[in-house]
């Protein structure tokens, strides 16, 4: 099979449903503001407000540089655009652009810990965008100008790297072209390319595309070997027709006038231009082993696809996340200004973009270690055809390019702040990195590719219709929908929901043919539990857990997910009627609680009502399962509201007494106890305890008894003070997920694909 067969096989999407619904839930767009400080008292007001906050006023006026001690500037960066060239959209206007802004923005935030807003400005005046952008100085740290088109971007961007003093960086020019140039780098050394001889043709003349020229020309690519086009075809010398002064600067002495001309025989293209601009003949006619990067968005100029029907023999990237080879500017623009912002760099300068070039292509070329291939599950991936560069969920991109970047400023002079050592910056930068996202992604990845028969079970219910949807849509598999057909099709019909397309299956417990294995399995394993065959029969017949359970029981379906209309102790009293626990496991909730960065296990939090001392230590060794799976090392505290014996209390003598049990164990994961949640969580308070056997802060938190793992889970989601994910259940013999009752179709969508991940290969 060709590779780009394969790629075309992992490939998710979308709806455009799914992408109004996904901005509009909850509060609109993607952003909102948080304080750092508390604002509770009086005192608090009178700190962050008058008085007390003259007084860091006064400490700014008499020394700026303060400024970076006293307020967010230091980690604060502002996305501007005025909308002229929105992706591959066009001009659509400084309004519309917002969604892509606020996007950057989060990006931003999620990839490097860059706090982020988003500026619209409603002018294509050159002079009114740069006289409203050039006065904000104080109020960031540095400027990404994204989606301005050319050539007024050009002008916008050198005015005001002269006018601001600190990083002014058009993202879609100087990010495209780290991204591209690094991803060009290892495709010439994967077709064994000589940059000097190499013959490139990049479609597209704009910010995008000047830039990346300029870059890869400043690397020793050939000048005569590079033709650059645009809506009018060739630029060659001479032309006269829609040129600027940036296109001629790359004019070329050439006969050629059309794509088509220049593509042919040509090595490597660059699209950075519109959907659908190249033509399978154009790529038919290229170089053997041609390297394509079709950079438009959110619609390459060629689909992978499209290239693997006529060709097996090329290296193609895109800059969608939803194929391999994604080269796009989120590779880039977070960890290059995470870098200029921890220097206080004065600007973001060509020895700082090339460091970033390098970095990010030797990254490439590195083995991924264990803890990173999470972020590739199931796919290690080997410096190739199919992996030119790394993934955007890549968690070594937080240290490996803010430390080249931070470096090569410092080396340049333009940095206003020293670091000194470099390797703790590098594992500063990577504790400020939560890989559980990487996990999540992983785990999409993973069923991608292996795509499982999930069923859900209470199909009659329109979210539950929406996440099967969704999870076909995804390319996650077949979507078993349980449920009386006309119930079902009755209210897809009112709910706008189509459910006739391929991977949906609709079964009917009552029609199907299979009742009578599912109650003679059901009946075989509670005959001897006081279960007589007509109340099996009414179990299977009456009840959707049941069924549902026993299809995955008997392997009819991979993995099942049911909860949004019984609770959670309910829905797993009729699973585990049907499935067994795992040989040598404990059946336990795991709840993921994601905060300020730190990933946090928590269990149990869904099975065992007042677990003994025993049960606790095989809690213990299950979380650490989970934890390890998902790629963490486990350092596992055994909470109690008691701290190594004070105050004494009869209710942490079971924590204590599963410490022992875990001693004699002799586990292969760090645990200690009994401990206070603080202790666990604080190293400040954990330092308090120099004995303590934990290496650092706890991130498996096996709590005393459900009702405080479910109360203290439930009161941080509810309060919004961090996201909780589950509880995931896991020990199980067979893969099954309870979510919460009315829990959401993108919740709903989680659970099933983690059932499907669980479901193995
Ligand atoms: N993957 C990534 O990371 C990035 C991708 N891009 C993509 O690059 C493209 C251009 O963006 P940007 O440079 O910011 O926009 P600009 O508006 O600055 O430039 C657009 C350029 O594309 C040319 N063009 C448009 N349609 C065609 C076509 N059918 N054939 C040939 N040339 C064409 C225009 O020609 P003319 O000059 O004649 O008008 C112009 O030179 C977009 O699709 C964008 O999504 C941009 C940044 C990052
Ligand atoms: C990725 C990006 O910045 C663009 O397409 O404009
Ligand atoms: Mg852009």
């Amino acid at each position: 099979m060709p590779a780009n067969d394969k790629a075309a096989r992992t490939r998710a999407s979308v709806t455009e449903q799914e992408a109004l619904d996904f901005h509009s839930e909850g509060r609109p767009g993607k952003l909102e503001i948080n304080p750092t400080k508390p604002m509770a008292t009086q005192r608090d007001l009178s700190l962050a407000y008058s008085p007390g906050v003259a007084v860091p006023v006064k400490a700014i006026a008499a020394d700026p540089a303060t400024a970076y001690d006293y307020t967010t500037r230091g980690n604060m960066v502002a996305v501007i655009s005025n909308g002229t060239a929105i992706l591959g959209l066009g001009n659509l206007g400084a309004l519309a652009s917002k969604p892509v802004m606020e996007g950057k923005s989060v990006l931003f935030k999620r990839f490097a810990d860059v706090d982020s807003i988003d500026l619209e400005v409603d002018t294509e005046n050159v002079d009114e965008f740069i006289n409203c952008v050039r006065f904000l100085g104080p109020s960031f740290g540095g400027i990404n100008l994204e989606d301005i088109k050319a050539p007024e971007c050009f002008i916008i961007e050198s005015r005001l790297r002269e006018l601001m003093d600190i990083p002014v960086f058009h993202d879609d020019q100087h990010g495209t072209a780290i991204i591209a140039a690094a991803g060009l780098i290892n495709a010439l050394e994967l077709t064994g390319r000589d940059l000097k001889t190499t013959k490139l043709v990049c479609n597209g003349a704009g910010a995008a595309a000047i830039a990346c020229v300029e870059l890869i020309k400043a690397m020793g690519f050939n000048q005569d070997n590079i033709i650059l086009c645009d809506t009018k075809g060739v630029i060659y010398q001479g032309r006269t027709e829609g040129m600027n002064q940036w296109k001629s600067a790359h004019a070329v002495k050439t006969t050629k006038r059309t794509l088509e001309e220049a593509m042919k025989g040509a090595d490597v293209v660059f699209g950075l231009s519109q959907k659908g601009a190249f033509t399978e003949e154009m790529i038919r006619s290229m170089a053997d082993k041609p390297i394509i990067f079709a950079m438009a968005n959110p619609d390459p100029e060629i689909t992978p696809e499209e290239v693997a029907r006529i060709r097996d023999d090329a290296i193609m990237a895109t800059g969608r996340s939803d194929y391999p080879n994604q080269v796009n500017n989120v590779l880039g623009f977070p960890y290059i200004f995470r870098g200029a912002l921890d220097v206080r760099a004065s600007q973001i300068n060509d020895a700082m973009k090339i460091a970033a070039v390098h970095a990010l292509a030797n990254l490439a070329r590195e083995d991924v270690p264990d803890d990173v291939a999470a972020a590739y599950q199931g796919n290690r991936p080997r410096f190739g055809a199919q992996y030119i560069i790394p993934v955007p969920f890549d968690p070594r991109l937080i240290s490996a390019i803010p430390v080249a970047v931070a470096e090569a400023a410092m080396e340049s002079g333009v940095a206003r702040k020293n670091i000194t050592n470099l390797a703790a910056y590098a594992a500063e930068l990577s504790a400020r990195r939560d890989p559980i996202a990487a996990t999540t992604q992983g785990i999409y990845e993973r069923v991608r590719r292996f795509p499982k028969r999930v069923v859900f079970a209470e199909a009659e219910e329109e979210q539950v219709m929406r996440a099967a949807i969704s999870f076909c849509h995804q390319g996650l598999g077949t979507a078993i929908l349980l449920g009386r057909d006309d119930v079902i099709r009755a209210t897809a019909e009112k709910a706008g929901i189509d459910l006739d397309r391929p991977g949906i299956e609709i079964v009917n417990a009552r029609l199907s043919n299979r009742v009578e294995a599912y109650i003679d399995h059901l009946y075989a394993r509670l005959q001897r539990q006081g279960f007589l065959y007509r109340d099996v029969q009414r179990l299977i017949h009456n009840d959707r857990n049941h069924f549902a359970a026993t299809m995955v029981a008997v392997g009819d379906a991979d993995a099942m997910v049911t909860g949004t209309t019984r609770n959670y102790a309910t829905a797993l009293a009729d699973v585990s009627r049907c499935i067994d626990a795992k040989p040598g496991h404990k059946v336990i909730g795991v709840s993921i609680v994601i905060a300020r960065g730190r990933t946090i296990f928590v269990a149990d939090t869904a099975v065992h009502d007042m677990p003994n001392a025993e049960d606790l230590a095989d809690i213990a060794v299950e979380a650490a399962r989970v934890a390890k799976r998902m790629g963490y090392e486990p350092r596992i505290a055994m909470l109690a509201y008691s701290t190594f014996g004070q105050p004494i209390g009869e209710r942490s003598e079971r924590v204590r007494e599963a410490v022992k049990i875990l001693d004699h164990r002799r586990v292969d994961f760090e645990y200690d106890g009994e401990m206070a949640a603080d202790v666990a969580l604080n190293p400040h308070r954990m330092e308090q305890y120099p004995f303590c056997r934990l290496s650092g802060t706890a991130n498996v938190l096996v709590m005393p008894a459900i009702h405080s793992a479910s109360i203290s889970t439930r009161m941080l989601q509810e309060l919004g003070a961090s996201t909780v994910i589950g509880p995931l259940l896991v020990g199980l013999d067979k893969s099954v997920q309870i979510t919460s009752m009315g829990a959401k179709d993108s919740d709903i969508v989680n659970m099933a694909a983690i059932a499907a991940y669980n479901a193995g290969t």
